[in-house]
């Protein structure tokens, strides 16, 4: 088994560079289906969940070639198979995205249901009804989502989305780049890397606007053809540091980050007493006094991220008072307070609601990552505590954190990975 070990108390001095957005980049790599030609992507982060990605990519026929550490170009001109290995897909939630993406270009797509997070239900009705109201069949049998589209191309329509999704949002915008005519989404979710694939797309020939709004237009077009486009960097990851600087004590300029996608982020740490000085694209965030309470719910962009909600419970869990935290997003992210709990944390959880009650110090504890953001979570609380942590199943963030061993080391944390032979055999798979 590997694991972290942590040796908390120390405050952060120092800088981090932030890596490629994940979200961003699981959609992008998919998207490079629908171009005719080589697609250089530059920024994308060295994470287990793109190298899946990529994986799934060649075993569907396209040439993958790394460039340098943080660039590839892929080529998926002569791709003819459009039916999804499952082992690699059920592991990511972003394996979706290859229904939109293989519909648009050959009308046809096989792929098994998305894995990802467990965060209560994952439905993916919203994808499915755009699907089909741009002209596709789409049938569930034998493990496998079949989605064809009649007389072979999908036709432009308008999409009203019942719930505001990322992941609907962007799969329709992929399954409308190649289709017939104009497709318009409604009630389109609005997070930066909605507007990165959009920008990807429309830097290969596509013909899309109002990415970043409510309402998306995509007008069909013939082909997309091949060119260079840069992730942008990953806000969640960018917050995941500002946390920890807040709950370990210091002063970290985090850099290669876009300041106007932390806002949400840093609202709530100047409100918890936190410094955050933002520059033209890193922000200074030092903590050297006490945390006060606050109340935070999770909304669609941009309010502020679920996937940030772990990191700003942990943070919570020192601050002076009482703290409400709200999961507007998901059914069941809440995962992970037992094992805060084993650190002296004060947390009550009803449904969607947490109450935290601040405390002077938590102790370190041997704890297991139940998922991606809670595992970062624990390093945060880990890394404020006194004396030291153990954190298993790391499995679970190394799906989203480039080196975030090398990363936090860097500003003089004391954490390490831990090798232990001997309990091999009892760690889990990704999900
Ligand atoms: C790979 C990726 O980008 N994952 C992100 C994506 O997940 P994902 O795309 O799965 O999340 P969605 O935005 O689709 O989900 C938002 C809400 O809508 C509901 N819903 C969604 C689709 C659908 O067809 N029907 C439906 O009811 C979900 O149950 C949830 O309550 O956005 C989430 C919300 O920001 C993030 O937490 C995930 O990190
Ligand atoms: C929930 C997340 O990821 P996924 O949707 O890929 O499981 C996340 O990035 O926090």
């Amino acid at each position: 088994m590997t694991k972290y070990v942590i040796h908390g108390g120390k405050p952060l001095f120092g800088e981090i560079s932030i890596s490629g957005a994940k979200n961003a980049a699981v959609a992008i790599i998919p998207a490079t289906l629908l171009v005719d030609g080589v697609c250089r992507i530059e920024n994308i982060p060295q994470i287990s969940d793109v190298t899946l990605i990529l994986n799934i990519l060649q075993d569907l026929g396209a040439d993958v070639r790394t460039v340098n550490r943080t660039t590839v170009d892929i080529d998926c001109s002569h791709i003819h198979n459009s039916k999804v290995p499952e082992e690699l897909a059920r592991k990511i939630r972003a394996s979706y995205y290859l229904i939109g993406a293989l519909l648009s270009r050959f009308g046809s797509a096989e792929v098994p249901p998305p894995g990802g997070c467990d965060l209560g239900g994952r439905p993916i009705d919203q994808h499915i009804k755009g699907f089909v109201s741009m002209g596709a069949d789409v049938d569930v049998k034998g493990g496998y989502i079949h989605a064809k589209a009649k007389g072979g191309r999908l036709t432009g329509t308008t999409v009203y989305m019942d719930i505001v999704s990322v992941g609907a949002t962007m799969n329709i915008m992929l399954a409308a780049t190649l289709a017939e005519g104009l497709t318009v989404i409604e009630n389109a979710a609005k997070e930066p890397h909605i507007v990165d694939l959009a920008n990807f797309l429309n830097s290969m020939g596509a013909d899309i606007m109002g990415a970043g709004t409510d309402v998306i237009k995509i007008r069909g077009v013939e082909r997309l053809g091949g060119g260079m486009y840069s992730i942008i960097p990953d806000q969640i990851e960018a917050g995941t540091y500002m946390a920890a600087v807040a709950a370990a004590g210091g002063e970290v300029l985090i850099k290669n980050v876009i300041p106007k996608h932390l806002e949400c982020i840093t609202a709530k740490l100047v409100e918890m007493g936190v410094d955050v000085e933002e520059r033209d694209d890193a922000v200074l965030v030092r903590r050297t006094g006490k945390l006060t309470r606050t109340n935070v719910k999770t909304l669609p962009y941009p309010g502020f991220p679920t996937d940030m909600q772990p990191q700003i419970a942990a943070v919570l869990c020192l601050a002076q008072g009482t703290s409400v935290v709200t999961e507007g997003v998901w059914d069941n992210r809440y995962r992970y307070v037992d094992e805060f709990r084993r650190m002296g944390a004060q947390i009550q959880v009803d449904g969607k609601i947490a109450v935290i009650e601040g405390v002077e110090k938590l102790t370190g504890a041997r704890l297991r990552a139940c998922d991606l953001r809670a595992g970062a979570a624990m390093i945060i609380t880990a890394l404020a505590a006194q004396g030291t942590s153990e954190i298993s199943n790391i499995h679970h963030i190394e799906r989203g954190y480039e080196d975030i061993v090398r990363k936090l080391s860097g500003v003089g944390a004391d954490i390490r990975v831990v090798i232990t032979p001997d309990e091999e055999q009892s760690e889990a798979t990704a999900g």
